[in-house]
């Protein structure tokens, strides 16, 4: 009896919500259904695609509810940046996101921590040791590691995935933790990487009915319909492991006097260990989203480069006109590298890895062009259509670098693709250093074409990303081969990793 009474009334207070909305002038969307709003509409297949074409129908700004729960989707980056930046103080808190964040337990992580307090000090650590005027601080590790990439290739260039990857954890690890990560194989490494993997377990928002009704998160895990519980063994173990294990090491060697300088070390030190939990936190969540996206960035310039030999061939000439046949790339050859830097903008572009972001959540009544936009809306901003918007990127599915050239009477397109691609990130500075020294160093050493099958035949390359919250090129066979007879010397040769 009493199950009947709060249906009823839960039911009564939902649609009284709808209707107080309802009378607003919301931005367009499609058709809600009484009480479920859209929950039938709502696309769980590459959502960022769908809502791209549903702003052919809508606009840029569009409106849809599932059960009492508001979401505004953005597919424009002028309006994000309105909303987003310019109103930043009521659009940078987090939606509650019960199956990542209580089920499964990344409640920890800045991305699902509500704006506050403990939000702003936790922005604080990441802004203060990612800061402009600390990455040079950097190039060393990242060059050292590209350097060791290229010595992985050189020996072994079948699992070149293996060695990119590897690349994208030790360049953090150590920046984080002052970890140097040899092999793929280092123990720091695979826990951080089994860590972040628990992730997968959420699925995509609202794809649970734990994130449509939160308070079912507390139901025993044996009941019926309490399978969101149920998660893969080991999971919440292998996420707290991730979280502590590298953490705790580096309190150990700090204590032994051991501990190379790292963000984790630096902070602990400056805040006299009076915020462990937070430097722990939020050095793991570095770890965690830092780690897949720059090594899906990574493999999406390799993707791209493989299947456009003349894109690849000018980059190369690019850099032999710099460099010269005798030394590596170093960071100081940059700005003497324009091509290259449309390849590294086209990357970002194309690939669009992180193709929603994080979501927001709207934290008072707002009013944008005449909308209404409610308290409590989940804000999610399309960066995949900002990026693929065929009006300011024509052809957008083609990887074209030549769209950021200047000069010659050419404008580049009026979005830097850093906005949509990072957002807020705190870490998108030392993903761009990484990327770029990681992509000269692999251009100047090797020739990368598709892999041969053992009738010497090239192997089809589908070139398609999987459609994640971080995009990945779908695996391919690739060769990479040194493009002179002194490749092998001068990567043997060089110190850094030795
Ligand atoms: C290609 C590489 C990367 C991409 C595309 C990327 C993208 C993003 C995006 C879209 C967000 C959400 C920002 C927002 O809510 O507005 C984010 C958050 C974050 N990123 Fe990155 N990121 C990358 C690399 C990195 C790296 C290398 C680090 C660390 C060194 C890092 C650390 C973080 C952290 C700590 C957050 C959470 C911040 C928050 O929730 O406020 N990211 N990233």
């Amino acid at each position: 009896m009493w199950a009947v009474y709060l249906l009823a009334i839960s039911v009564t207070i939902i649609a009284y919500r709808l209707s107080l909305n309802r009378n607003k002038h919301l931005p367009p969307g499609p058709k809600p259904h009484f009480l479920l709003g859209n929950l039938f509409d709502v696309p769980t297949d590459a959502a960022w695609k769908v809502y791209a074409e549903w702003g052919k129908k809508y606009g840029d700004i569009i409106y849809f509810s599932v059960m009492q729960k508001s979401v505004i989707v953005i597919n424009s980056a002028s309006i994000a940046h309105d909303l987003l930046d310019k109103r930043s103080a009521i659009y940078s808190c987090r939606p509650h996101v019960p199956m990542a964040g209580d089920v499964i337990g990344w409640n920890w992580a800045l991305p699902l921590v509500p704006y506050g307090e403990k939000f702003r000090r936790h922005r604080k650590y990441l802004s203060q040791y990612f800061a402009k005027q600390c990455l040079p601080n950097y190039y060393p590790i990242q060059l050292k590691e590209a350097r060791r990439l290229l010595n992985d290739l050189l020996d072994d260039p079948d699992n070149y995935r293996q060695h990119i990857e590897r690349l994208a954890g030790a360049v953090i690890m150590e920046i984080v933790y002052g970890h140097e990560v040899k092999s793929f194989d280092d123990e720091f490494l695979q826990v951080a990487s089994k860590g972040g993997r628990t992730i997968a377990a959420a699925g995509a928002v609202g794809a649970h009915i734990v994130d449509l009704i939160p308070p079912l998160r507390f139901i025993p895990d044996w009941l019926p319909g309490a399978g969101f519980k149920r998660l893969p063994p080991g999971t919440r173990e292998d996420l707290i492991a991730m979280r502590d294990v590298p953490f705790n090491h580096v309190k150990e060697k700090m204590k032994a006097g051991t501990a190379r300088p790292s963000y984790t070390s630096t902070l602990l030190e400056e805040t006299k260990f009076q915020d462990e939990e937070g430097i722990r936190d939020t050095a793991g969540n570095s770890y965690s989203a830092g780690f897949d996206t720059t090594l899906s960035a990574l493999m999406t310039a390799v993707i791209a480069l493989v299947l456009d030999p003349v894109i690849q061939a000018r980059a190369q000439a690019e850099l032999d006109s710099v460099i010269g046949r005798n030394r590596l790339p170093e960071f100081s050859d940059r700005d003497k590298l324009p091509f290259i830097h449309c390849i590294i903008n086209e990357t970002f572009r194309w690939g669009a890895t992180t193709p929603v972001g994080v979501p927001h959540r709207l934290t008072q009544d707002d009013t944008y062009n005449g909308y209404f936009l409610p308290a409590g809306t989940t804000i999610i901003a399309n960066a995949w259509a900002m990026l693929h918007d065929p009006t300011m990127f024509p052809d957008p599915e083609r990887f074209d670098p030549d769209r950021w050239l200047v000069g010659e009477g050419r404008t580049p397109p009026p979005l830097d693709p850093r906005g949509p691609a990072f957002g807020t990130c705190p870490g998108k500075d030392i993903a761009e250093n990484t990327i770029w020294i990681v992509i000269v160093s692999m251009l100047y050493c090797f020739k990368l074409t598709p892999g041969l099958d053992e009738n010497g035949k090239e192997i089809h390359i589908d070139n398609k990303h999987t459609e994640h919250s971080v995009r990945h090129p779908k695996p391919f066979k690739c060769a990479i081969k040194p493009r002179r007879p002194n490749t092998a010397t001068l990567i043997r040769d060089a110190q850094e990793y030795q």
